[in-house]
């Protein structure tokens, strides 16, 4: 497992300093996926740097298995960054080597013998999918296949962690997905604990366990991947699941958003307007399962005549809540539809601060 503990890089000195990352706290378990996302300048680069000791941290540790490697001298740390191997979005690859030869690379550096790298090679390729391409150069082979060496050069040294620093920004939808499921692989097999940097929203909810927020040096939120999904109130969840687009509301009708919250009936529209008494429009909806639980987002149309507190708590008795994020703009034009968040609750339930 890797573990970051209040960890900072600061450039330059004052009064000209600029702090790039500020007391980041994170832990990646033995056989996670934990994706960072974030705008850009928000720090990504700089922590995969600081996480490989390629850069020095200000202060804070990185601790891999137990060790902190901020704690060790030239020496040791050499030794140590092997537990750690990196993917990046430039394959890195040397053009005049063959995948085979590239894979070698590691393992020739550390003296190892030419049998054992021969049989270690051969196994990392057939690890990554690319057994018969063993004597095929970079140019030789597609963007992702140069991915999936890259990746078993990483792994030729057993690591415990693997650092994807952007490895699919920049690959095409297939490529990206097969690369993902090698990824989910190799942490179940191995059990890697997998730090996945990337400014790709869809490839977080495609690869990661948990995630973190980055913004300007510093996590702003994060947590299980499905957890975010299903709150309400979630700014990160609400980026990695964007509103769906929905249809405008009819006339005298309010608008709901809400999202699943937890295992929902099929039928909960109908079952809502029966419990409402009074018609529900779907407006706009998306339901998928990611890593086993049921998503879903819905924009909903009810008549402003119903009372709202009713609304609220037979939405949550099927497992679903209002959204307090990502609500749609308000629509005051005709009077009509107006969305509804939790703010609003007091207001609308008659309720007084
Ligand atoms: N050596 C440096 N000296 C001073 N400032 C730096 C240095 N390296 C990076 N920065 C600043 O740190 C901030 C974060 O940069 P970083 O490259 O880590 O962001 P990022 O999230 O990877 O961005 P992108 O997605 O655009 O690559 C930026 O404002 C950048 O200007």
């Amino acid at each position: 497992m890797i573990r970051l503990d209040q960890l900072s890089k600061v450039y330059g000195t004052a009064p000209d300093a600029v702090t790039v990352l500020d007391r980041l706290d994170l832990a990646v378990d033995t056989g996670r996926v934990f994706a960072v996302v974030g705008p850009s300048g928000a720090g990504k680069s700089t922590l995969a740097q600081c996480v490989t000791l390629l850069e020095k941290p200000t202060s804070g540790r990185v601790v891999v298995n137990g060790d902190d490697l901020t704690a060790l001298g030239a020496q040791d740390l050499r030794v140590a960054r092997r537990r750690i191997g990196t993917i990046f979005q430039q394959d890195g690859l040397f053009s005049r080597r063959t995948a085979a030869d590239n894979v070698a690379l590691p393992l020739q550096y550390l003296g190892v013998t030419k049998a054992e790298t021969r049989a270690r090679v051969a196994e990392l390729l057939d690890r990554v999918g690319l057994a018969d391409k063993a004597q095929h150069y970079p140019h030789q082979l597609s963007g992702g296949q140069r991915q999936r060496v890259g990746i078993a050069r990483a792994l030729a040294l057993r690591p415990s962690v693997l650092l994807s620093d952007e490895a699919t920004s920049g690959l095409d939808p297939d490529s990206t997905a097969s690369i993902v499921r090698l990824l989910r692989e190799l942490r179940d097999d191995l059990g890697l604990s997998i730090l996945f940097i990337t400014h790709e929203m869809d490839t977080v909810l495609q690869v990661a366990d948990s995630v973190a927020r980055l913004d300007h040096g510093r996590i702003v939120e994060q947590g299980e991947l499905t957890a975010l999904l299903r709150d309400p109130d979630s700014a990160l969840g609400a980026q990695l699941r964007p509103e769906p687009l929905a249809l405008p509301a009819a006339a005298g009708d309010r608008v709901w958003s809400v999202a699943y919250t937890g295992d929902v009936p099929g039928d909960w529209i109908l079952r809502l307007a029966a419990r409402l008494d009074a018609p529900v429009a779907l407006l706009g909806a998306s339901v998928e399962q990611i890593d086993g639980a049921a998503i879903g987002r819905a924009t909903l149309g009810i008549p402003q005549t119903v009372d709202a507190a009713g609304v609220d708590s037979a939405l949550r008795e099927l497992g679903l809540a209002v959204r307090g994020a990502a609500i749609p703009p308000l629509d005051d034009r005709d009077g009509a539809a107006r969305p509804a968040s939790p703010d609003d609750l007091p207001e609308l339930i008659g309720a007084r601060a």
